[in-house]
């Protein structure tokens, strides 16, 4: 089957978005068929951009110029300070790619960092982050983070909460449905046909028989016996702080840990150039960067691509899986 185009939503215009999708689409954009959403204008100086219409012009790779959904925002950028008036350009953009890809125009969506604080100040962003918002989209289907780089796949149960919310938000029913949905997500994105997942405790030493916390006691050892009953191969509740090194990484395909920084610190220290963040249980394909809007070096035209390039190659390879 011919490849649909994979669409790219802008991003917060004045990180560095703009930047790393031109890179990426200078180095794949003769491999695979891509288009940009967003303000042209807000483009490095310089990139070839061809203004299409619809996507119905991009009929394959597009190696001379950078096929661009053309949507005006009224005003440049400023590099590294957001403009509270381009909040809603940015989420129709994502907006927009998500009908494309739902609708199957596109093969995939491949959004570009936003700056949550923008959002909420310019257009009172009601979700913590893309992948809340895509849920919303999409009908409020569950889904779930994924972090993923060659050597580790990584998925937080809890998001973007504050710390000390994150043992009230811990419930038997959310771990149940972050490891299904993991589960499903490795066989159907991935190409795993049975997949191994390691769960990590929340406290020290998985909480060290109760002596240092007791939710592993409490709950989360007996969601995991339960689900392991429905033939899902599952270790843990695992020691956090043993469970990311290289020998114990080739145990497992997917590790859910209990909050966000307990799985995004080992994939983004493992590999900060060439993670992809992905989200699982959408009817269309998602993945993005690891990184953030980077304000501090946003128009100095040296932002790294190599995430954006994996996020790519990744939406496709996802997209190539689902084909089949
Ligand atoms: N998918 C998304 O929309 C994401 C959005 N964010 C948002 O981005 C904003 C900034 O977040 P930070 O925590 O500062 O993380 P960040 O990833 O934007 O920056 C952290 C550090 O890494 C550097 N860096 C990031 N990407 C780089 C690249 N491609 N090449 C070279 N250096 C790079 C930056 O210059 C900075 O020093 C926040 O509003 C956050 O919510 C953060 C992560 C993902
Ligand atoms: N820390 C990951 C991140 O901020 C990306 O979140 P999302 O926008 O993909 O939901």
């Amino acid at each position: 089957m011919t490849a649909r185009p994979i669409v790219i939503s802008c991003g917060e215009p004045a990180g560095i978005g703009p930047e790393v999708a031109a890179k990426a689409w200078a180095a794949l954009g003769r491999d695979m068929p891509l288009a940009w959403i967003g303000d042209p204008a807000h483009l490095p100086e310089g990139t070839p951009v061809r203004v299409i219409a619809d996507l119905s012009a991009v009929v394959g790779p597009c190696a001379d110029a950078l096929p661009v959904l053309a949507r005006d925002f009224g005003s440049p950028r400023t590099p590294g300070r957001a403009n509270p008036a381009h909040a809603k350009g940015v989420l129709n953009a994502i907006a927009e790619g998500v009908t494309l890809a739902a609708s199957g125009q596109a093969d995939a969506i491949c959004t570009a960092p936003i700056h949550k604080a923008a959002l909420i100040d310019g257009a009172d962003f009601a979700y913590p982050g893309h992948t809340e918002f895509l849920s919303a989209l999409a009908g409020d289907v569950p889904v779930v983070m994924m972090l993923a780089c060659d050597s580790l796949r990584v998925v937080p149960a809890t998001i973007h909460i504050p710390l000390r919310a994150v043992p009230a938000a811990l419930t038997p029913d959310l771990l149940r449905g972050v490891i299904t949905v993991t589960h499903s997500g490795l066989i159907r994105d991935f190409g795993i046909a049975d997949p191994v997942i390691a769960v990590a405790g929340l406290n020290p030493h998985a909480g060290e028989d109760g002596k240092i916390g007791t939710e592993e006691l409490d709950f989360i050892t007996a969601v995991l016996d339960e689900i392991r009953a429905d033939g899902i191969k599952l270790t843990g509740p695992l020691p956090a702080d043993t469970m990311f090194h290289a020998a114990a990484r080739k145990h497992y395909d997917a590790a859910v840990c209990m909050y966000h920084d307990q799985a995004l610190i080992p994939i983004k220290t493992i590999d900060f150039a060439g993670g992809v963040n992905v989200t699982l249980g959408l009817p269309f394909v998602r993945t993005s960067p690891d990184h953030g809007t980077a304000f501090d070096i946003a128009g100095k035209g040296v932002a790294d691509p190599t995430s954006m390039i994996a996020a790519l190659r990744m939406a496709r390879s996802m997209a190539d899986a689902r084909a089949i």
